[in-house]
């Protein structure tokens, strides 16, 4: 196999603290890859207008693969105040640059796993009915759309006359048409059947693939009867070439409910973006936090790898970094999947395991029981520190993590 070459965008905060840590990690298992720099986040809005400049652009069309680590977004008055003077009344308008990014690429497939690692003691914990307790083994794959939904950034504020038209002519809405300028603001929820497809389709084949029994559609369709009743729809038609992996419905209210009642019972869970977002942000919780959420965006000619956790602006000044480098590590052992690496990708997640296990090497997040914040640097790792702790177990990993 040619060599690949990796688009690394650090982006904002964090994300600079844990990518370099993802590539020494790659490094260490053999993966042999250029690495190219690019440019992308906040600095590049408030100097060039452009969160996603052209030249990052050209670099993943043509490398294809891509490692991120994380964006800082503001809304849109916050972004507006920070843009450079001269670039300002140019009708510049900020949008963050990783949805640009899937959107641009049509990274329609969004994969998020998230999985618990035994020994991990931010691990769920569930009360048993004999006053016990027992922590069921989380093993759960989140399928977002990725590119659509209520993140398509369809939306006004004071609507154009041709939206407000649009309402207008639908009886039950006329009285949002006429709520006056500012007052109105729209956001479009934008389901269309080939991408719901698309999505229930990359679901069912994974759940085949590594033989989970179930995928659950998770949406709204008692209320949102369009958008999540199409959703619901194309799951049922694309169960049907799957007879052997059921197909589950559940409301995204409730399942965020159930999911601390019963969170081993589910394998693989498909939802449209905004539900996608939320609900494997509530599974990331059952495994140990955003410090352990992994995630890919997948297009059909290009990938883009990065942590669930966004850019975490109250670490993003420590020096040295104290954050947990694992949701990025985890992420590029999906890269390696994806290209066909899954060899080094499991002694990856083997390393993590045996560290996680092992207990003696833990970042704060992995300590935080009692006692809040204040607690938060007694005996904790930092940043480098697991990652040390995780290559000296790729020394002796063996590939032995498969599913
Ligand atoms: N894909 C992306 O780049 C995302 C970007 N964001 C952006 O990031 C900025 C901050 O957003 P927040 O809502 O604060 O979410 P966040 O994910 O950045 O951080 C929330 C909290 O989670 C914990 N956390 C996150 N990553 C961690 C790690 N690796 N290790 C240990 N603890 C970790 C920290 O306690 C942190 O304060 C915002 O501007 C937001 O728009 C948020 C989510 C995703
Ligand atoms: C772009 C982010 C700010 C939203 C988010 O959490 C995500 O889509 O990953």
């Amino acid at each position: 196999m040619a060599r690949p070459t990796v688009v690394t965008m650090p982006g904002d905060g964090i994300g600079n603290q844990v990518l370099p840590q993802a590539i020494r990690v790659l490094e260490a298992v053999g993966f042999e890859a250029n690495y190219v720099h690019a440019d992308i986040g906040w600095e590049c809005w408030c100097n060039e207008g452009n969160a996603l400049p052209d030249r990052t652009i050209q670099l993943l069309r043509k490398h294809k693969l891509g490692l991120f680590g994380a964006i800082t977004s503001k809304p849109k008055k916050a972004a507006d105040a920070e843009l450079k003077p001269e670039l300002r009344g140019k009708g510049l308008s900020y949008f963050s640059p990783i949805v640009t990014m899937r959107q641009l690429f049509n990274l329609d497939v969004c994969m998020r796993p998230c999985l618990s690692f035994p020994g991990n003691p931010l691990n769920f914990i569930r009360q048993t009915t004999c006053g016990g307790f027992e922590e069921p083994q989380v093993d759960v794959v989140v399928f977002r759309q990725n590119t659509e939904g209520l993140y398509a950034g369809v939306e006004w504020t004071n609507p154009p006359e041709n939206v407000r038209t649009a309402l207008a002519s639908h009886k039950k809405f006329a009285a949002f048409a006429n709520t006056p300028g500012e007052e109105l603001a729209v956001s479009v929820r934008i389901i269309t059947k080939k991408n719901a497809q698309r999505i229930c389709e990359a679901a069912f084949k994974h759940a085949k693939k590594y033989r989970y029994k179930n995928v659950t559609i998770c949406e709204k369709p008692n209320v949102l009867r369009e958008t999540s009743g199409m959703m619901e729809e194309v799951a049922k038609q694309v169960q049907k070439q799957y007879p052997e992996i059921a197909l589950w419905s559940t409301n995204i209210d409730a399942q965020t409910m159930w999911l601390t009642k019963n969170p081993e019972e589910y394998g693989v869970i498909v939802a449209s973006n905004l539900f996608g977002d939320v609900i494997s942000d509530a599974f990331a919780g059952l495994v140990g936090g955003l410090g352990f959420a992994a995630s890919g965006n997948i297009g059909d000619e290009v990938a883009v790898f990065e942590p669930t956790h966004g850019s975490a602006p109250k670490y993003a000044e420590l020096n040295p970094s104290i954050v947990n480098p694992i949701a990025m590590i985890l992420s590029a052992a999906m890269m390696l999947d994806h290209i066909g690496e899954s060899e080094k990708a499991d002694r990856i997640r083997k390393a993590i395991a045996d560290v996680v296990k092992e207990g003696k090497v833990r970042t704060y997040d992995m300590m935080r029981i009692a006692g809040g914040p204040k607690s938060l640097a007694q005996g904790a790792a930092n940043t480098v520190q697991i990652t040390d702790a995780i290559l000296v177990h790729v020394e002796t990993a063996i590939a032995a993590f498969a599913r």
